[in-house]
C-alpha cells in the first residue's frame, strides 16, 4: 500500500493541535485532582512537606519557553475559539472546574459542580465565582449572539448558596443591544431544579472598536 512520506501540512497541524490539547486536558485533569486533595487532605506535616518537594519538582519540568503576557496560546482559537487555560471553561486550567458550555434556543447553558476549592461559607460556593461563572457565560452569550464584549457593568443578586459537589446550570442570555452596549442577563440553578435561582445576574458588556481591538489584544492571530 501507497503511503505518503510527508502528511498535508494541515493535517499534520491539526493532528499536533489534537494531541497538544489532550495532553493539556490531562494535565488539567491531574492538576485539578491535586488541588481539590490539598484542600480538603488532613495529611500530617511530614507528607504535606514531602507533597510540598514533590510538586516543586513537577514545576521544575514546566519552565522552558513560556508565553507571554498577551500572546495567544497556539491551542486556543480567540475570540469564540476554545480556551485552554481560562479559569472558567479551560480544560488545562487547575483553577476551573471546568465548565462545558451548549448552545440553548435563547443564549447558552455552561454545566459544571464545584468542589471544595471554590468554597465560600462551609459548603457552599464563594461568591466570586458565582460572578466568574456568570461574567465567562454572559460574555460568551454576547460572543455567541455575534457581538464578542467585554464586561463594564456585572450587577450579581445572591438568592441562595450553591451547594459544592452538586451539578449546576449556568445561563446567559443576551436581551438587547444599544449600539456597542450590550444587555446580557445569567443565572446560576441546580440540575436538579432548574427552576428555582440561586444566583442571578444583570450584566452591560461593551463591543470594543476596531482600534481598541488591535490595543487590548495585539496577540490576537489576523484570521480572527
Ligand atoms: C471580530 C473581532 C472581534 C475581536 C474580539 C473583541 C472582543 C473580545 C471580547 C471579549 C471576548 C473575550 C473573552 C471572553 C472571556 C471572558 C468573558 C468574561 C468577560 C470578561 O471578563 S471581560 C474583562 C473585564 N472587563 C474589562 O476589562 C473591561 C474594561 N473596560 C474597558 O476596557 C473599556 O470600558 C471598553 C474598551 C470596554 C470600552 O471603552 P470605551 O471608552 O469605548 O467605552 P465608553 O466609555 O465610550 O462607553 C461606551 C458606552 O458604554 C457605556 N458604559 C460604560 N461603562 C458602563 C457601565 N459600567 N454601565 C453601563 N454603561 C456603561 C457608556 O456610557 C457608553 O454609552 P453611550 O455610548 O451610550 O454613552
Amino acid at each position: 500500500m501507497h503511503t505518503p512520506l510527508t502528511e498535508p501540512p494541515a493535517a499534520a497541524e491539526a493532528e499536533h493541535l489534537e494531541r497538544q490539547r489532550a495532553a493539556i486536558t490531562r494535565l488539567g485533569h491531574e492538576l485539578r485532582a491535586l488541588v481539590e486533595a490539598t484542600v480538603r487532605t488532613a495529611a500530617s506535616h511530614d507528607t504535606l512537606h514531602r507533597a510540598a518537594d514533590g510538586v516543586r519538582h513537577v514545576t521544575g519540568q514546566l519552565t522552558g519557553r513560556r508565553r507571554a503576557r498577551a500572546e495567544v496560546p497556539e491551542v486556543d482559537g480567540f475570540p469564540g475559539g476554545p480556551r485552554m487555560y481560562s479559569p472558567v471553561v479551560g480544560a488545562g486550567s487547575p483553577l476551573a472546574p471546568p465548565v462545558h458550555i451548549t448552545p440553548t434556543d435563547d443564549g447558552l447553558i455552561g454545566h459544571c459542580t464545584l468542589g471544595f476549592a471554590h468554597e465560600g461559607p462551609p459548603g457552599y460556593g464563594h461568591g466570586g465565582m458565582s460572578a466568574m461563572l456568570l461574567d465567562e457565560l454572559m460574555g460568551q452569550a454576547c460572543t455567541a449572539a455575534g457581538t464578542p464584549g467585554l464586561t463594564v457593568s456585572l450587577q450579581m443578586r445572591y438568592h441562595q448558596p450553591i451547594p459544592l459537589e452538586t451539578p449546576l446550570h449556568i445561563l446567559g442570555r443576551v436581551t438587547g443591544t444599544n449600539n456597542r452596549k450590550i444587555f446580557v442577563t445569567g443565572a446560576i440553578t441546580t440540575q436538579a431544579d432548574p427552576s428555582t435561582n440561586l444566583v442571578t445576574a444583570d450584566g452591560v458588556f461593551i463591543a470594543p472598536d476596531p482600534d481598541q481591538v488591535r490595543a487590548l489584544f495585539p496577540g490576537m492571530r489576523e484570521e480572527a
